[in-house]
């Protein structure tokens, strides 16, 4: 009835008030943080999930952060290949390229998923700018193969980034906006030739050359399980050394997020998170509240500043 204060909707709105304080600290902590997010997974194709993320995004650049987004597109390119009548196969997580799939996956990552992506962030102001790793030589890249069973498969134009020049990146970061990056990239020993790098790979990349502070990689699992699939042995942290060891029992697409984080953590990334992207809102859980979700890899106990994340202070 007006006028009646309803007991039930006051602890409901103290709530939502304790809600916002939680996250009073670790906006503190944040402002002004370069954190680095790759997009990838069911996030990417599910369209509730897709606006969450896109609010997430918003979220941070309007609280203060420098969000930098760097997205894959596994799952649309493989419907565009499927259109196209062409086949990819996949070794040791990463995409075996031949140079007709290379033509699909710089179409579809720059021109499609980029633009989408730039499109869904720009419902909340002007603030996306789409770029790939070709422009302004933002990331250089060699060929590599990769080890399945003790030996070396070669997997075509796939790249691994071996240079990254951010200033493109920093300077749509100091203009207020949201860089959004595709990785395709230029090879450094081929003039006029494109690789194909893993969105995970060059995430970790950039999220090294831009110093920042904080690499959450979303996916479609829980986070890093010990002993995968047991679903009990789900990892809320992981250190550096244990990381490369348990890199020997993973297989599928966790390969490269796994070697991502160590790449990061090893390049100075203190804070590496591997995240549930089918969780709506999961970049803001994990970024302002206090127990946070997923599974963090850090470095080794006792090597530096970032190796305890225990509090925002
Ligand atoms: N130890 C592990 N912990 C978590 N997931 C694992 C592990 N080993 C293999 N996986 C597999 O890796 C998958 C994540 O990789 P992928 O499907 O390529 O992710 P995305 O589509 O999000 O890029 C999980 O869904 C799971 O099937
Ligand atoms: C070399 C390699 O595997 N490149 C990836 C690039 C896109 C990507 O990484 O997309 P996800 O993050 O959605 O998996 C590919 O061709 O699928």
């Amino acid at each position: 009835m007006r006028g009646l204060i309803d007991a039930a909707a006051i602890r409901v709105a103290a709530g939502k008030a304790a809600t916002l304080v939680e996250a009073l600290p670790w906006l503190e902590r944040f402002r002004g943080a370069l954190v680095v997010v790759k997009y990838g997974g069911n996030a990417m194709v599910d369209e509730s999930l897709k606006k969450a993320f896109a609010e997430d995004i918003a979220f941070l650049r309007y609280a203060g952060l420098r969000p930098v987004v760097v997205h894959g597109g596994g799952p649309q390119i493989k419907s565009m290949l499927g259109r196209l009548g062409l086949e990819s196969e996949f070794r040791g997580g990463l995409r075996v390229t031949t140079p007709e799939v290379m033509d699909v996956v710089r179409m579809v990552l720059t021109g499609q998923v980029g633009r989408e992506l730039v499109g869904l962030l720009n419902q909340h102001g002007p603030i996306a700018v789409g770029l790939s790793g070709e422009d302004a030589g933002l990331l250089g890249a060699r060929r590599r193969g990769t080890v399945v069973d003790g030996e070396l498969v070669d997997l075509g134009l796939v790249g691994d980034v071996e240079s990254v020049n951010p200033s493109a990146v920093l300077d749509i970061l100091d203009a207020g906006r949201v860089p959004v990056v595709s990785t395709v990239a230029p090879d450094l020993d081929v003039e006029g030739q494109v690789l194909n790098v893993n969105a995970d790979t060059a995430a970790a990349a950039l999220a090294v050359a831009l110093g920042a502070e904080k690499l959450v990689v979303l996916t479609d699992v829980e986070g890093i399980y010990a002993d995968w699939p047991d679903r009990g042995s789900l990892l809320s942290s992981i250190d550096v050394t244990a990381a490369k060891a348990l890199l020997a029992r993973v297989d599928e697409g966790m390969v490269p997020k796994l070697e991502a984080c160590i790449r990061a953590v090893e390049g100075g990334v203190s804070r590496t998170h591997v995240v549930d992207g089918r969780t709506p809102h999961s970049i803001l859980l994990e970024i302002f509240t206090d127990e946070g979700i997923g599974t963090m890899v850090l470095p080794d106990p006792g090597s530096g500043p970032g190796s305890d994340e225990g509090s925002p202070a």
